[in-house]
């Protein structure tokens, strides 16, 4: 529904309120005299075109945090004092405060709007007051209106509309109105456009049956909850904020006049309003009006961007209803973890179990490490594989002549080439584990850090020696590459790693891995078995957990993988010489 500009009010024959000016300003002074001049803060002073182009305005907030001070509780009372204690063991940090807001980012535009959702207690009204410029202590974060810091002259360009209604009880809803109007609209407006932007506003929210009654409250009975809502948010866009934000407006609303709230609030933005609005429990339509949703939980960002693509997204990290749902109650039992009718991701599920905080962080930076291990053999293997599988197809032409001329003997040279290309093998793998051994966080001893840079650097020269081999065997550039590209990628695959079933006629590929064989002295170096069963039968590591591919269960046992490694470094070695002086002998120039 589009928003009358003060044009288009002009053209509307509207009957004026039967309330008359005498009884206005009556009411006005009664008000002034009741209330000290310092506590009012009104401001009167407002452009011409005020109402006419409201200056749009484009909100961003990046990384908002906000905490609490927490008063611990005195020592007088032991009970109190353990209880707080406990209680700040598991929720605050060490420094007694509690993180309500932990790193929300978002932007919004002219014309749209963001509907902040979450459980209760997710702190969406703490984000909305701080983006309205009512709460600054204690915010870390950027928070810019156009690029400019939030400065109390926006304070009339926004429009906050509260949780808990503040309106005058003994007034009536059009009293109300009225009264806000004659203080809050700019004063080139006259009386008359005064009068008939409020008649606009109660027939937008429907308020034409109540209009007389009194709002209420306490203990004067008045207007129910609904209507009481609806002149909250007629108090407040009777003035056509530039940047309206709403604390739950549909609440105590049918879904009818919910969704005419919500076609009001698209009217609005519509008309260049930024709007902002929590919401509990949407249904689907009004879902759908909103162009932007930021999902919290516990003050987390869980889900930031267009409401539309919300599905596909949780559907993208395998989070599928089971059931049609509303998305908005989809999104909402993922927030606050109530996941019956919906699929999540078998390793999630079985991790749901772990009740010790501390034994989640632990079981996180494993099935992290994990994930490093394997990397870290990936990166030295492939590296090792190419740098090695090049050599000799590209020495072919020298190596012939100078065989052919008897300058010296093969195995001189294959010994020399070796060793030297190993001298670049040794040292980038120290360089390389002597900085992420220690970023990463892996197990600080001294011997742990020796024995997995010794298993990196025999995966190193094993991977060189399997290079030199694929090189020797068919001296061609283009083949060797292709041999060395296809091999790795067998071993990537049955590393025991990344794929969990594979089938039996492959299974035996990698028992000659030497990438399995340095994942797992790997892992034997970080972990006990124990260690890595525990990790495993909760949940941790999805890819070893089932994986048929990688008996890691069996992790016991001594460290035959260095003498399988050795095994293999010194069998390529043999191989490539071999093949090497059969191939050499053979060619001609
Ligand atoms: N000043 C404060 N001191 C301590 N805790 C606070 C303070 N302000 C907010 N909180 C806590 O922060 C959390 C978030 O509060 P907030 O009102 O923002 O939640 P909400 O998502 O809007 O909830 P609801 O939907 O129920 O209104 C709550 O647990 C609340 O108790």
């Amino acid at each position: 529904m589009e928003v009358g500009r003060l044009d288009e009010i002009h053209d509307v024959s509207l009957t004026a309120p039967n309330m008359g000016s005498m009884h206005m300003e009556f009411m006005s002074q009664a008000y002034l005299r009741n209330r000290s001049c310092s506590e009012i803060d009104i401001e009167v002073e407002t452009p011409e075109t005020y109402l006419d182009h409201p200056l749009p305005i484009f909100l961003k907030f990046f990384d908002v945090v906000y905490k609490v001070r927490i008063r611990q509780a005195s020592s007088e009372n032991p009970v109190k004092a353990v209880v707080s204690k406990v209680a700040s063991q598991l929720n605050m940090e060490q420094d007694n405060h509690k993180h309500i807001l932990k790193g929300i980012t978002g932007s919004i535009g002219p014309g749209e709007i963001l509907a902040l959702m979450g459980p209760s207690g997710s702190g969406k009204t703490t984000l909305l007051k701080i983006l309205g410029g009512r709460l600054h202590e204690n915010v870390r974060g950027t928070i810019t209106y156009n690029d400019i810091p939030y400065s109390p002259a926006l304070k009339r360009r926004i429009g906050f509309v509260t949780q808990d209604d503040v309106l005058f009880p003994q007034l009536t809803v059009e009293e109300t109105l009225v009264f806000s109007a004659f203080l809050r609209l700019p004063s080139s407006m006259s009386r008359r456009q005064k009068y008939e932007r409020v008649e606009m506003i109660i027939k937008e929210l429907g308020l034409e049956r109540c209009r007389h009654t009194r709002v209420g409250g306490g203990f004067v009975k008045g207007i129910s909850g609904g209507e009481r809502k609806r002149t909250s948010i007629g108090y407040e866009i009777l003035v056509d904020p530039s940047l309206l934000l709403l604390d739950e407006p549909t609440s105590g609303l049918d879904s009818t006049t919910a969704n005419r709230l919500l076609q009001i609030l698209q009217g609005l933005a519509k008309a260049g309003r930024t709007i902002i609005t929590t919401i509990h429990q949407p249904s689907s339509r009004m879902f759908h009006t909103f162009d932007k949703v930021l999902l919290i939980s516990e003050g987390f960002p869980v889900y930031y961007g267009k409401a539309r693509d919300s599905l596909d997204y949780f559907s993208s990290l395998r989070f599928i209803p089971d059931i049609a749902m509303n998305p908005a109650e989809f999104l909402l039992d993922l927030a606050t973890g109530q996941v019956l009718d919906i699929r999540v991701p078998e390793d999630l599920r079985a991790s749901q179990g772990t009740a010790d905080p501390e034994r989640a962080v632990i079981k996180v930076s494993k099935v992290c490490h994990i994930g490093l291990m394997f990397y870290i053999c990936i990166f030295w293997t492939s590296s090792s594989l190419f740098g090695a599988v090049y050599v000799f197809p590209f020495e072919k032409t020298y190596l012939v002549k100078e065989r052919k001329a008897d300058m010296y003997r093969l195995s001189v040279y294959y010994a020399c080439s070796t060793l030297c290309d190993m001298l670049a093998h040794v040292f980038y793998p120290c360089l390389f584990m002597g900085i992420v051994y220690f970023m990463a966080g892996f197990k600080r001893t001294v011997t742990c850090f020796f024995m997995t840079l010794s298993a990196v650097l025999l995966v190193a020269i094993t991977s060189q020696g399997a290079g030199e081999m694929f090189g020797a065997a068919v001296l061609s550039i283009k083949t060797a590459g292709m041999i060395a590209s296809l091999v790795l990628m067998l071993f990537l695959l049955t590393g025991g790693y990344y794929v969990q079933h594979i089938p039996k006629f492959m299974r035996w590929m990698k028992y000659v891995s030497f990438m399995y064989y340095g994942f797992r002295l790997l892992l034997k170096v970080q972990y006990s078995g124990d260690e890595l069963y525990d990790c495993e039968s909760k949940g941790g590591c999805r890819s070893l957990q089932s994986s048929p591919s990688f008996d890691t269960v069996n992790l016991s046992g001594g460290l035959e993988e260095v003498w399988v490694l050795l095994a293999m470094a010194l069998g390529y070695r043999l191989c490539a010489y071999i093949c090497l002086r059969r191939r050499i002998n053979s060619c001609n120039l």
